[in-house]
């Protein structure tokens, strides 16, 4: 946000404590219409509602070749509308690199990647955000200097029709998706469990707070699928278990998600779906209680022979 904005045309941000504390004065019926209103901020779009099941992304024959290594091997699997997809395997399985074609930061050396029936073809990065694909990154990247909010604004930034030379000429459309953007902001960050360091630097915000500001930040961007990184990387049980929770209530109100994770419970515990890579080639695909008893799965994470596994 330009400096010279004034005090007047910032939208107020609660002090110290405010909405939470505000939270923590509401009756029931009174958290729950506030609740209702917070989960419509983060997810205004609700198409999803008609469309629950429908593919929503297609991998279609993806190979990636960095060099002579195949990272991506003729890989293809769905994520439907609505649901939590697991995406696992050992290290170096490919799975990252899948996050990095479905965003466009590589493109496949053959094979395409398909959102809502549109191959993405040549789009660049910030065309697919659009399109509504939002990641988050195994090492954080956030803007340390810019407190909590700013952070999801500027991820919000990426949906807005007038640009920072919009915000410089101080266009009126401007002024008004600043003040939605930070009003949206806002309902993220409680959302996801952290409005009370809104004004914080993002650097000063403790580690599972910062994974919270990353995952609220492409959610700023309304994406059609979001997805998530190792979002537990680092965190202790009490953690993950909070971080489920969480994810199942993105995926409630409206969210696909695609999540790489390594911790078996909380992969096991939160997605409806599970593809299982090794070595670039997709070994298996299921529901979780198939996927924990696959050999083939099982032999991959032993690292012991595959005898006789599909
Ligand atoms: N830019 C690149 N250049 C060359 N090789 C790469 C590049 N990116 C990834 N690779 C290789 O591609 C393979 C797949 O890597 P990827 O990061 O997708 O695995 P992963 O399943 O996400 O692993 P991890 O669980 O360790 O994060 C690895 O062998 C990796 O070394």
């Amino acid at each position: 946000m330009s400096e010279d904005v004034t005090a007047a045309d910032q939208p107020e941000v609660p002090a110290e404590g405010g909405i939470v504390a505000e939270v923590a004065r509401m009756s029931p019926a009174e958290l729950a219409a506030h609740e209702a209103e917070v989960a419509e901020a983060v997810a205004p779009d609700r198409e999803i509602e008609v469309a629950v099941g429908d593919t929503l992304l297609a991998m279609q024959d993806v190979t990636l070749q960095f060099g002579g290594l195949v990272a991506l091997d003729s890989v293809n699997f769905e994520i439907r509308r609505g649901e939590i997809l697991g995406l696992i395997g050992p290290n170096g399985a490919g799975k990252t690199t899948c996050f990095n074609v479905m965003t466009g930061v590589y493109r496949p050396t053959s094979g395409q990647v398909v959102l809502e029936d549109r191959p993405l073809g040549k789009r660049k990065r910030h065309e697919i955000t659009q399109l509504g694909i939002a990641r988050t990154f195994q090492n954080i990247r956030l803007f340390g200097e810019m407190t909590t909010l700013e952070n999801v604004v500027v991820g919000a930034d990426a949906r807005h029709k007038t640009s920072v030379l919009g915000a410089l000429a101080r266009v009126p459309r401007h002024h008004r998706e600043e003040r939605e953007a930070v009003e949206r902001g806002m309902a993220l960050l409680e959302f996801v469990g952290i409005a009370d360091r809104a004004a914080d630097k993002a650097k000063n915000l403790p580690y599972g707070y910062q994974r919270r500001l990353e995952i609220a930040r492409a959610l700023a961007t309304e994406p059609k699928l979001l997805c998530l990184d190792e979002p537990a990387a680092g965190f202790n049980p009490a953690e993950k278990e909070e971080l489920m929770g969480l994810i199942r209530k993105i995926r409630g109100d409206g969210y696909t998600v695609l999540l790489i994770e390594h911790d078996m419970r909380l992969v096991m515990g939160v997605t409806d779906r599970i593809v299982v890579l090794e070595f670039g080639k997709k070994i298996a695909e299921g529901v979780p209680a198939e996927i924990r008893d696959n050999p083939a799965v099982i032999a991959a994470y032993l690292g012991v022979p595959d005898d006789g596994a599909a």
